[in-house]
């Protein structure tokens, strides 16, 4: 049995740095992610004036529930969806300029469903390019509230900002949504506003939002679920096993359901209540699996799909093409250069048995077709990756985490 130590959840730690800055006294983070997107969530909140402290065992945030404690900031959100889509939400409920940027990637990323919300709830918010996109500047002048529509069918991560910043309105929020991905994220998003003292109504597709304070609280940030499943993927193709700790059946994370799709292919998998084990079996088998819920984990499946002894189909899928890069086009390309048969359409990907040759990995940038194809590797000789950097964004020690894990088995 392998042991893997896997880094804070990148989700909840940056709920977790929103929620602290928005409340009234002081929170210390446990065992927070240490990465590009999460230090990155973390400078966006010094730059506009909030106390952050970080050491790599917490994080000890003073909470400003009256908004930034500056009248103008320039911030840049690197790669990081959650901070380019939570922090102008946060920033629009203070006082002040602030001014929003994020890398070439996340700017082509969409922000226009969220845009659109606050400008209808009265903010003053101005693109400085393609409306819908960063850079933007929000003249904040605090947010009264009120009735919303909203779709959020190309990212829950809009729900996400808008219930978030909800509690810092005057009137409180009403959030009708027409169309939702990624349900479990909002789900975390509700059960930690509820830690920090305010529950969300769902009535529905209504979500209502009272006007209640944040109170600060001692908050243990759990392990990475879309992490982990790197790991828990490389058990199950090795036929080896691994225990992640610290994640168990009452884990936020809906990415842990990553483990059922493999036991749907064969792995013997332990959720218990502190930890879950994945155990290969020697073989995987084929499958078909909608992964709207679960979609950070579609690159995982696809790497170890050619080893399964049938077709391996992913299904409602189409938010995956705008994340990081496009995901089911960089699985396709890869997988094709490996020499698996596979294809595409707008919202899915199928992947037949083969057996893929070593190739040059084109990460496009992304952490997650790295860490995936990574894994790939154990089973193939000559996999190497055109970007291994890029992993910093949610797991800087990936690499090592993973040579530790060959040692450990002897691959
Ligand atoms: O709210 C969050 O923390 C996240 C929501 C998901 O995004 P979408 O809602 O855009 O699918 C997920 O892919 C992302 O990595 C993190
Ligand atoms: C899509 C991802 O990140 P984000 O949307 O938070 O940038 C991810 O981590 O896979």
């Amino acid at each position: 049995m392998t042991i893997v130590d896997i880094p804070g959840s990148k989700s909840i730690t940056a709920r977790g740095l929103f929620l602290a800055a928005a409340a009234h006294g002081t929170t210390v983070l446990g065992r927070p992610l240490r990465s590009d997107d999460s230090e990155g969530f973390a400078e966006g909140l010094l730059k506009l004036g909030y106390q952050v402290a970080r050491t790599d065992e917490e994080w000890t945030i003073e909470g400003r529930p009256e908004g930034p404690a500056v009248d103008s900031a320039d911030v840049f959100c690197r790669d990081g969806a959650t901070t380019a889509r939570f922090l102008p939400a946060l920033a629009a409920a203070g006082h002040g300029t602030f001014r929003f940027d994020a890398s070439e990637q996340m700017r082509a990323r969409p922000l226009g469903p969220l845009t659109d919300a606050l400008l209808e709830l009265g903010v003053d918010l101005t693109f400085e390019g393609a409306p819908g996109h960063h850079p933007l500047v929000v003249r904040a002048d605090g947010i009264k509230g009120g009735e919303l529509t909203l779709d959020a069918g190309l990212s829950s991560q809009f729900l996400t900002a808008l219930l978030l910043v909800g509690p810092l309105t005057s009137e409180g929020l009403r959030i009708t949504v027409t169309d939702l991905v990624s349900v479990p994220y909002v789900e975390i998003t509700i059960a930690m506003m509820r830690r920090f003292g305010v529950e969300v109504v769902r009535d529905g597709d209504t979500f209502i939002v009272p006007p209640t304070p944040y109170r600060a609280c001692r908050y243990e940030i759990e392990p990475d679920a879309s992490t982990s499943s790197y790991f828990f993927a490389a058990a199950a193709l090795t036929g080896d096993s691994v225990t992640v700790p610290g994640l168990g059946d009452g884990a936020l994370q809906g990415d842990l359901a990553f483990v059922e799709v493999l036991r749907q292919m064969g792995a013997d998998v332990q959720v218990g209540p502190d930890a879950v084990t994945v155990i290969g079996t020697g073989g995987l088998r084929g499958v078909t699996v909608n992964m709207r819920d679960i979609s950070d984990t579609v690159p995982t499946l696809a790497a170890i799909a050619p080893f399964a002894d049938g077709p391996v189909r992913i299904e409602d899928v189409y938010n995956t093409r705008i994340k990081e890069c496009d995901r089911l086009a960089a699985c396709e390309e890869n997988l094709r250069a490996m020499g698996v048969p596979v294809e595409t359409g707008r919202d899915w990907i199928e992947i037949q048995p083969g057996v893929p040759t070593g190739t040059l990995v084109k990460c496009r940038r992304d952490h997650r077709i790295a860490m995936a194809f990574s894994v790939t590797g154990l089973r193939t000789p000559g996999i190497t990756l055109d970007d291994p950097g890029c992993v910093k964004k949610t797991f800087p020690g990936f690499h090592d985490a993973l040579a530790a894990l060959r040692a450990s088995w002897g691959l």
